[in-house]
């Protein structure tokens, strides 16, 4: 899919640069995610007093909530090298032999999109993961030799937005899970202020709780509509972002009092004016709004369902009472079954 979406959660070519500079690098500046960062802050505790590698960590949740982020804070507390790459960047056998037997003792290596590597190399990691050590077979047919490469002791933090696709001796190997949720207004403020206060834009309170309200419960996309609404506001309110700029500068980009945008209203609508509110199939919805299934299912859906305008339901997606208010649409009395 082009997404290209302001209110995306998944990174656009614009966000790099900015990301960069706004990412907290210690875990006192990571905002919000109570829980995972009380779990984390033990065990970095104990690691560290110990003198070992933390132990493994999987961290999952929707896109933009600060995997990434995370993995490079337990880099920085624990004072380790960063190495980083994806599921789908390891084509084949030598990617992962290359970074496995370059590891840096205690490092951090970290892995996006876990549930995209393929099933070989996940073999291949499971010894590394448990044994720090890896199968490496030279040659083929009757010459080939196998011997065994010594790996240093290493932190594998993995990421992933479908923890669901992970094998079972996969899962084993994390001593450390690390569910990250969707961020409150009033986390997301916080962000949106200390971002501000990073980029050097003058914000009032008002001004970041109108963009927070409107970000999709996501950093990445509280960060995006800032960058956007700063635009705004330097040509045309002096540079100083308030409620009002905020909402003006939001309203011309078409984005609601939720963070929904066009393709959002069009997925509700879909639902509810083709296929009766539902429930309609993921494959059929995505045909019918010309979308990738699997976008549709990461990135979109989990917003609508967390904030109960879409249910997930075996038989396919339904719109909720909600969805049909927001639209300004009648919800249809189902009618009974012995009426
Ligand atoms: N808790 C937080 N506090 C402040 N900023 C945050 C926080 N979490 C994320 N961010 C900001 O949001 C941006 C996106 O975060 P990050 O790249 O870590 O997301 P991600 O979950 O790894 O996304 P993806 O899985 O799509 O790569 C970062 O640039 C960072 O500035």
């Amino acid at each position: 899919m082009s997404d290209d979406r302001i209110v995306s959660a998944a990174p656009l070519d614009e966000d790099s640069l900015f990301e960069l500079k706004l990412r907290p690098t210690r875990l006192a500046e990571f905002i919000g995610q109570s829980k995972a960062k009380e779990q984390l802050a033990i065990a970095l505790e104990a690691a560290k007093s110990r003198g070992e590698a933390l132990d493994h960590v999987l961290l999952f949740g929707p896109p933009g909530l600060g995997k990434t982020t995370l993995a490079t804070i337990i880099a920085n507390e624990m004072g380790v090298g960063f190495q980083q790459t994806s599921g789908p960047a390891l084509m084949i056998q030598g990617d992962l032999t290359a970074i496995l037997s370059n590891i840096k003792d205690k490092q951090v290596l970290f892995l996006d999109e876990v549930h995209r590597l393929q099933p070989v190399l996940q073999e291949k990691l499971y010894t590394a993961l448990e044994d720090y050590s890896l199968d490496i077979m030279i040659g083929s047919g009757p010459a080939a030799r196998t011997f065994v490469l010594d790996i240093k002791p290493f932190t594998f933090v993995a990421a992933t937005t479908r923890p669901g696709l992970l094998s079972s001796p996969m899962r084993a190997r994390f001593g450390i899970l690390l569910r990250l949720e969707f961020y409150t207004d009033d986390e997301l403020r916080f962000i949106v202020e200390r971002s501000a206060e990073v980029l050097g834009v003058p914000i009032d309170r008002d001004g970041a709780a109108e963009i927070a309200m409107r970000s999709r419960g996501t950093p990445r996309i509280a960060n995006r509509l800032l960058r956007r609404v700063r635009d705004y506001a330097q040509v045309r309110a002096a540079g100083v972002i308030d409620r009002e700029t905020a909402n003006a500068a939001l309203e011309m980009l078409e984005v609601d009092a939720h963070g929904f945008d066009e393709l959002d209203r069009r997925l509700l609508r879909t639902i509810i004016e083709k296929y009766d509110g539902g429930p309609v199939g993921l494959n059929t919805l995505a045909a019918a709004l010309a979308e990738e299934q699997d976008a549709l299912e990461e990135v979109y859906e989990p917003f609508l369902i967390q904030i109960g305008f879409l249910d997930r339901t075996p038989r396919g997606r339904v719109a909720t009472r909600l969805a049909y208010e927001h639209l300004g649409l009648e919800m249809p009395r189902k009618m009974s079954l012995f009426s």
